[in-house]
């Protein structure tokens, strides 16, 4: 499967790159990156810090779409709206891990999935964050009647732009799930002053910044007297970049439509 890596010289584009070049059944066909990037014309390997693997960094992306079976996609979401129409197109596969996308944006991804594309979106590509959120949805349910609180707890690298994560929003999904209910009619993203006492029922989140920290999540259930911690801690962005290629080879035997990383898995 010919794979084309969208902001090949990020955090994630490196990953992506090196797990493709390790992985059998797939190969890079483009590294790309934005127009006037200081990176066009360098070897992806090299980027990669595998040395040289012939692949230079290019901003055409459209020329490269005829040859490629797949696009891996970790960039800013107005950019994966655009490539997801692109994807469309072309009937490509289009694996999407960038995170803070409006609902609006989510709806005009659903809209490319519909037109074409075997688009796989998820804002945690690794097993252990999806595993995470199967045993998040089954404790959600279980408790439901007996009033444990929930919160959801994150800590990223001080780069990061949006919050809460995708994770963090993905496992509020996982929560609402088990309890039944909308994740937007529970949720409690900030908290300041004088904020009165917890709604019940409330899905609070928590947002810390800070150093290289790859990506910490928590989801706690808080009774009455005692209290539930799920966790999970990244140590190597290099499960995230496994996952899409995962993903991508999974969705190539798919028909056209959105699915989630727990599809992927069976899970
Ligand atoms: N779902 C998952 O499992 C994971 C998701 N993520 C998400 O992936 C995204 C990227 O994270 P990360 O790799 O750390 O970020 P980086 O900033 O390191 O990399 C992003 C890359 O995308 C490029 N890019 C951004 N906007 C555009 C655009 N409009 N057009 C073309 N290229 C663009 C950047 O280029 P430039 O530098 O020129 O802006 C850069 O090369 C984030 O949304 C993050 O939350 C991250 C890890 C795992
Ligand atoms: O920006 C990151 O780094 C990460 N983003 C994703 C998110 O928003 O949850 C996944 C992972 O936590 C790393």
């Amino acid at each position: 499967m010919r794979l084309v890596v969208l902001g090949a010289a990020g955090r994630m584009g490196r990953n992506l790159v090196r797990i493709i070049e390790e992985t059998p059944g797939v190969t890079l066909a483009a590294a790309i990156e934005r127009k006037g990037s200081s990176v066009l014309g360098h070897d992806a390997g090299e980027l990669a810090g595998l040395g040289e693997i012939g692949t230079l960094v290019t901003d055409a992306l459209e020329p490269v779409l005829a040859d490629a079976d797949g696009i891996l996609d970790f960039t800013a979401p107005a950019y994966s709206i655009s490539v997801a129409e692109l994807a469309a197109q072309h009937g490509l596969v289009h694996v999407i891990g960038t995170t803070g996308f409006s609902a609006q944006d989510d709806a005009a991804v659903a809209k490319a999935a519909a037109s074409g594309a075997r688009v796989v979106k998820s804002g945690n590509m690794s097993l252990g964050v999806n595993m995470l959120a199967v045993l998040v949805e089954r404790a959600a349910r279980a408790l439901a009647a007996d009033g444990f609180d929930i919160e959801i707890a994150e800590m990223h690298h001080r780069h990061k732009v949006d919050a809460p994560s995708g994770t963090a929003l993905l496992l509020g999904e996982a929560a609402a799930a088990g309890r039944e209910i909308a994740l937007a009619d529970a949720s409690v993203r900030a908290r300041d002053g004088h904020t009165g006492p917890r709604p019940a029922g409330a899905i609070g989140f928590a947002t810390l910044r800070g150093g290289s920290v790859i990506g910490d999540h928590s989801v706690i259930f808080a009774g009455e007297g005692e209290r539930i911690e799920l966790v999970h801690r990244a140590d190597d962005r290099a499960i995230y970049a496994r996952g899409a290629v995962k993903a991508a080879l999974w969705a190539g035997g798919q028909a056209p439509g959105l699915y989630s990383m727990r599809d992927v898995l069976s899970i």
